[in-house]
């Protein structure tokens, strides 16, 4: 479990980017900070690995304020997916996979072999292993990015945006291979995104966030479409989603879910 217990950040010569945010995620589930760009959202994920220290508050671990673990080892404990994978580049995946268990006192065989079952875990030939970043795709580098962050079997995950650089066909299958993978990990799981239907598919729970990482609304995500707290809430999630009516339509021997304005959206299962 993660607490934030009433943090706030300013940096040098800023306004405050974060201010009071409080907010618990449980063990075993995904939470997703959504928000637009600058709402702080990278500072709140990063207060978790002591890349960034609170002005005032505290971050809690099971109970246990972060800044009573040592830095580096706090970060080695916690997977941490960048938006651009941030691997490496003149390392083999393999060994991009292996830099941490490493780190900590694997063998390095060992854990060669090790990343390259967790390459195969994340939909990657384990053959790959021996490329760098740069001879892969953007989307295999950040299922890459996956592997890395798992290696260490951290119970935490924090990813940011983590499959914002990819297109949309790619990011579709790394969000279901992320559904997948943690119906059989149970990582808690911290997510940013300014994306609403990656918050809404992968989230148990979404925060979204105003301004200053001030929350707008919390809540499953079909709590805030069928009661958005505000104007804001209502807008950012798309403001005719919570308002829009479906209707049935027969095509070719199957029933398709249309909008208001006759938009598909879906086939409905039979
Ligand atoms: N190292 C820093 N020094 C000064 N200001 C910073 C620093 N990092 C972030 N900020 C500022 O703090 C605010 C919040 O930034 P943050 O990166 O947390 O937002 P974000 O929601 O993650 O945005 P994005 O989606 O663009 O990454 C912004 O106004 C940003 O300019």
């Amino acid at each position: 479990m993660i607490e934030f217990e009433s943090v706030s950040k300013e940096y040098p010569g800023g306004a405050a980017a974060v201010s009071g945010f409080s907010c618990t995620v449980p063990s075993h589930r995904t939470v997703v900070l959504l928000g637009s760009s600058g709402c702080g959202k990278t500072t709140l994920l990063r207060m978790v690995n002591r890349m960034v220290e609170p002005s005032a508050g505290r971050v809690l671990i099971d109970g246990e304020d972060v800044r009573g673990r040592d830095p580096v080892e706090l970060r080695r404990s916690i997977g941490y997916v960048m938006q651009h994978g941030g691997l490496l580049p003149h390392r083999t995946i393999a060994d991009n996979v292996a830099t941490v268990p490493v780190l900590t006192g694997t063998p390095r065989r060992e854990a060669r072999r090790a990343a390259a079952a967790l390459l195969e875990r994340v939909g990657l030939d384990p053959a790959l292993g021996g490329r760098y970043p740069a001879q892969l795709s953007g989307g295999q580098q950040q299922r890459v990015g996956v592997a890395r962050a798992l290696a260490a079997d951290p119970n935490i995950l924090l990813m940011d945006e983590p499959f914002g650089a990819v297109d949309p066909i790619v990011r579709r299958d790394l969000q279901r291979e992320l559904l997948q993978l943690q119906a059989e990990l149970g990582k808690t799981i911290v997510f940013v995104t300014h994306d609403v239907d990656e918050a809404f598919l992968l989230g148990d729970e979404v925060v979204l966030l105003e301004a200053g990482g001030r929350i707008a609304q919390r809540g499953a995500p079909a709590e805030l479409i069928a009661r958005p707290a505000s104007d804001f809430v209502r807008d950012f999630i798309g403001a005719d989603r919570a308002e829009r009516r479906l209707r049935a339509v027969e095509v070719s021997g199957r029933r398709v879910a249309v909008d208001g304005e006759g938009r598909p959206v879906g086939v409905l299962e039979p």
